[in-house]
């Protein structure tokens, strides 16, 4: 089976700053997989990477068979969700409207704006403003944003940064759901505990500046 990404040797520098060194990193179809590290280890370096956002110094890359930023881009792009680290929403409107608009933006299927409330537990609170959400509900939001238009491949930067352990788990169930149904997920996290049950593997990076 061919992997869903691969990076070979990649590094990412700015001048000096090595940013990411020689990183080598294997993802098959239907793994779920943690990029564990601290601080500036590099983890939404590699995410940038695979999204095609920004390009290696040096190494190779292929996401889905081909190079993130190269003519295959926007294909990658229509199969490809991703909740950012610290995610905004406009706060003026209800869950509902916010993946309305995106389910616009992104050209998927209205109907999946009911089914991807559901799936993620916000059905019930689907009609407020997001200003009134928890952070783990926000973070739901942030996941049926990833997931409009059936991604096959999810990236999840810090999902769960200054969640409690119960909406931790709420939310790695949710995933782990994702992944039970053929969804490739990469996500990354500072710590371990908490989501060690629901990965395959985890891959360590360097120290980092923390
Ligand atoms: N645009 C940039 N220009 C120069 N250096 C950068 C840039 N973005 C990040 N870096 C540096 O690259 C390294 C990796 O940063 P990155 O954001 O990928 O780490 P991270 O593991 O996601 O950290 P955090 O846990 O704080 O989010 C850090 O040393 C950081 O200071």
């Amino acid at each position: 089976m061919n992997p869903v990404i691969e990076l070979q040797r990649v590094t990412k520098r700015h001048g000096a700053l090595v940013r990411l060194a020689e990183i080598d990193l294997t993802i098959k179809e239907g793994e779920m997989l943690a990029l564990l590290g601290h601080n500036g280890a590099g983890k939404t370096t590699i995410m940038k990477l695979i999204l095609g956002l920004i390009a290696p110094s040096s190494g190779h890359i292929d996401v889905l068979g081909g190079a993130p930023d190269g003519p295959h881009a926007e294909r990658l792009r229509r199969q490809l969700g991703y909740l950012p680290e610290n995610v905004t929403f406009y706060e003026q409107l209800t869950g509902r409207e916010v993946l309305t608009y995106f389910a616009r933006l992104k050209r998927a299927d209205r109907h999946q704006v009911t089914v991807l409330l559901e799936r993620v537990g916000l059905v019930e609170a689907a009609d407020r403003r997001v200003k009134t959400y928890s952070k783990g509900m926000r973070q739901r939001l942030g996941l049926a944003q990833a997931l409009l238009g059936s991604p096959r491949l999810l990236l999840l930067d810090e999902p769960t940064t200054g969640l409690d352990p119960a909406a931790t788990r709420d939310f790695y169930q949710a995933v782990k759901a994702l992944r039970d149904n053929g969804c490739t997920v990469l996500l990354s996290s500072h710590v371990l505990p908490g989501i060690e049950p629901y990965i395959d593997r985890a891959l360590i990076l360097g120290k980092g500046d923390a």
